[in-house]
């Protein structure tokens, strides 16, 4: 309960009362109480993905009534107990026909057969069918040179749903399955529960709709789309709002508003300091009893805001994409399919190892998203994080492992459990971790077409290595330079794993078009001029790759401005340099070319694929081959020379 008076000043006191997780769950649940929000009658073609808020029972019997299950002629067994292929019987035939539909008038008789097609009624007095292919014209009616066993080819009326029986009980989530089964006793519509109707909006000046363009120093809103999404697979209806900045006047409406109109408010951003104080003041404004926790020992997802206000959950998620997914998931999305008459989730647990130390922040139960891929011992859970701000971590991830709060690290080797986002972790045909390039993606398009799925993590070129040397994925993409040698990959192989050359890509110096410094120079007076304008900043690469090993050469010792400054990736260093932020750095030629930027040719990097002689998928692997091969063209257009 946060009624603490409110200090009017500009202090950071943004968590008032900072809970831990099953706390903050607790004090959520017990204000809210989710239940279902009442009761509609939905026709059959509405109903896939509706909840059925009432037990159905079968108002018939399916079938209706005996029917044949081949074509053949309904007979009474008794009178073909002898027959054999030495004495066939011989059955008249009687004068009716019965087809599919047609009921039939004249019973079967002793000594007779009446024909009949698949799914005809049979007649009195008939206790089996005989298929017609066991029998042969015989005069006016058909010899039969085997025996039937009584109720042969009948399938029994209510065999399948008997009438009265519980077809479907409250609480099912409908499907295709479910709509045959109503269907199959003729109903044509059920009690479901009223979807809840939940308002997302997003907050913040920063914000762009996908869609529109971009301005400088704006993101899309991401979480608007994703929140939305996600509440549709949980049961609700969601009412995108889209963004409202972060105006005090603007969010006061809009937040009211999206209240007034809807059984659920979900925001997202601003809760940890500045404007959060706004959206907190607006929803304290709502109803009681308002908010019953800000700040939950959680990661990611310490700020997150749960309020409930005059009977309706609103809620404040982090702005950054991870938190606010799994906050969504962890503690609201449980409350909103109670409200939508949803069971809970059952959430599929695996072993896995981890293959590397997992560190923690104690004092907050961390989830760490992690991607498995099958090892020597069993599964590997990698780590996928790529901090909270990130959109893809869901995406590449198969679940994730809960650390507890009092525990700071889990050691390598750590059988440990994860709770899986899908209903099965699909196993990957291929598992390539190390360095990622965009021309690999072309590759696994082609292998794709060849019906062979792939996973990449991309860890950098030792992380691969390492990866593969615990044979814990098939292929790991290198590209390391050996200083001494002057050779890249090769050295770097254990014994027992080969090099499938891969491509060159031609690693250059970024600047921006129109640089007196470099314009129109060659590398080495672009590279002194540089080095002798102390308002020329830099961008460096990450310790260990590639990149930062010819840089280094080029630099022979110094140490000019930006050189602290390390991101890891090719594109980090092109926006940086084309943002202005830097004015050169050390890129491969496609991405300087993807950002309009000026480039001079330093060096070939060789890029590879590690794999063990004895690789455990030799199919796969060859598939992969393949895939490479195939790959010429687009690795061409990509200005990549094949190996
Ligand atoms: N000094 C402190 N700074 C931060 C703290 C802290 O305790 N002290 N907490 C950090 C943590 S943890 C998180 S999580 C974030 C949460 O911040 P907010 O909820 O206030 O979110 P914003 O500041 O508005 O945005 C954070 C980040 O996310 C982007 N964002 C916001 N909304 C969207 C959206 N709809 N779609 C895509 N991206 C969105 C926004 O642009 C920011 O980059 O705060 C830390 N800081
Ligand atoms: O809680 Mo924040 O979500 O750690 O990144």
């Amino acid at each position: 309960m946060t009624d603490a008076p409110r200090a009017p000043s500009h202090a950071q006191d943004q968590f008032l009362n900072v809970l831990s997780r099953d706390a903050a769950e607790a004090a959520f649940l017990d204000a809210l109480r989710p239940a279902p929000l009442g009761v509609q009658e939905i026709g059959l073609d509405g109903l896939p993905g509706r909840v059925l808020a009432r037990d159905i029972a079968a108002p018939v019997d399916a079938p209706p009534f005996d029917r044949a299950t081949v074509d053949g002629f309904a007979i009474r067994a008794a009178d073909l107990f002898e027959a054999s292929a030495a004495r066939p019987v011989h059955l008249r035939l009687s004068p009716e026909t019965i087809a599919c539909g047609t009921a039939p008038m004249l019973p079967v008789t002793p000594g007779s057969a009446t024909p009949i097609a698949t799914g005809g009624p049979i007649p009195r007095g008939a206790d089996a069918v005989v298929m017609i292919e066991h029998t042969e014209p015989d005069g006016d009616g058909i010899a039969v040179a085997r025996a039937v066993a009584p109720g042969s080819h009948i399938s029994f009326a209510g065999s399948d749903i008997a009438r009265g029986q519980t077809l479907l009980r409250k609480g099912t989530l409908i499907g295709a399955p479910e709509i045959a089964m109503l269907a199959a006793v003729g109903i044509d519509r059920a009690p479901v529960w009223r979807r809840p109707r939940v308002a997302v909006l997003s907050t913040g000046d920063e914000l762009v709709q996908p869609g529109q363009p971009l301005r400088p120093a704006a993101v899309y809103d991401s979480n608007g789309p994703v929140i939305s999404a996600a509440l549709r697979e949980n049961g609700c209806e969601a009412v995108h709002l889209g963004a409202v900045p972060d105006d005090p006047q603007a969010l006061e409406t809009a937040v009211r508003a999206a209240f007034a109109g809807h059984d659920a408010l979900i925001l997202s951003g601003g809760t940890s300091k500045g404007a959060g104080d706004l959206t907190v003041r607006v929803i304290e404004g709502l109803g009681a009893p308002g908010i019953v926790a800000h700040g939950v020992a959680l990661k990611p997802g310490k700020p997150l805001c749960l309020a409930v206000c005059d009977g309706k959950p609103v809620v404040v998620l982090p702005g950054f994409p991870t938190s606010a997914m799994f906050t969504f998931h962890d503690l609201v999305a449980p409350a909103l399919r109670a409200m939508a008459g949803l069971p809970p989730r059952g959430a599929a647990r695996v072993e896995a190892i981890l293959p590397l130390r997992l560190s923690s922040e104690l004092g907050r139960t961390e989830f760490a998203m992690v991607a498995l891929t099958e090892g020597p011992d069993g599964l590997v859970a990698h780590p996928v994080a790529k901090g909270s701000g990130a959109v893809t971590a869901f995406a590449q991830a198969d679940g994730f492992v809960t650390v507890p709060a009092l525990v700071d690290s889990l050691p390598p080797g750590t059988r440990a459990e994860v709770t899986l986002f899908g209903p099965r972790a699909d196993a990957p045909g291929l598992a390539i971790i190390g360095s990622h390039c965009v021309g690999l993606d072309a590759v696994l398009g082609r292998l794709a077409g060849r019906g062979i799925r792939a996973r990449i993590l991309a860890t950098g070129s030792q992380g691969g290595l390492a990866a593969l040397r615990r044979r814990e994925c098939d292929i790991a993409p290198i590209h390391l330079l050996d200083p001494e040698t002057g050779a890249y990959n090769a050295p770097f192989l254990a014994e027992g794993m080969r090099l499938i050359p891969g491509w060159r890509r031609m690693q250059g110096l970024l600047f921006r078009p129109g640089d007196p410094r470099c314009e129109g120079r060659g590398l080495d007076a672009a590279l002194a001029a540089l080095l002798a304008d102390p308002e020329a900043i830099m961008v460096n690469r990450n310790q260990g790759s590639g990149t930062r090993v010819l840089l280094d050469g080029l630099l022979g010792g110094a140490r000019p401005p930006g050189y602290w400054n390390q991101p890891a990736s090719h594109n980090a260093v092109a926006a940086s340099i084309a943002q202005g932020r830097a004015d050169w750095g050390m890129a491969i030629r496609p991405v300087a070319a993807a950002m309009g930027l000026g480039f001079l040719p330093v060096a070939d990097e060789h890029y590879d694929f590690a794999v063990w002689q004895d690789p455990r998928d030799p199919a796969a692997l060859a598939a992969f081959e393949a895939a490479l091969a195939d790959s010429a063209p687009e690795l061409a257009a990509l200005g990549f020379v094949r190996a």
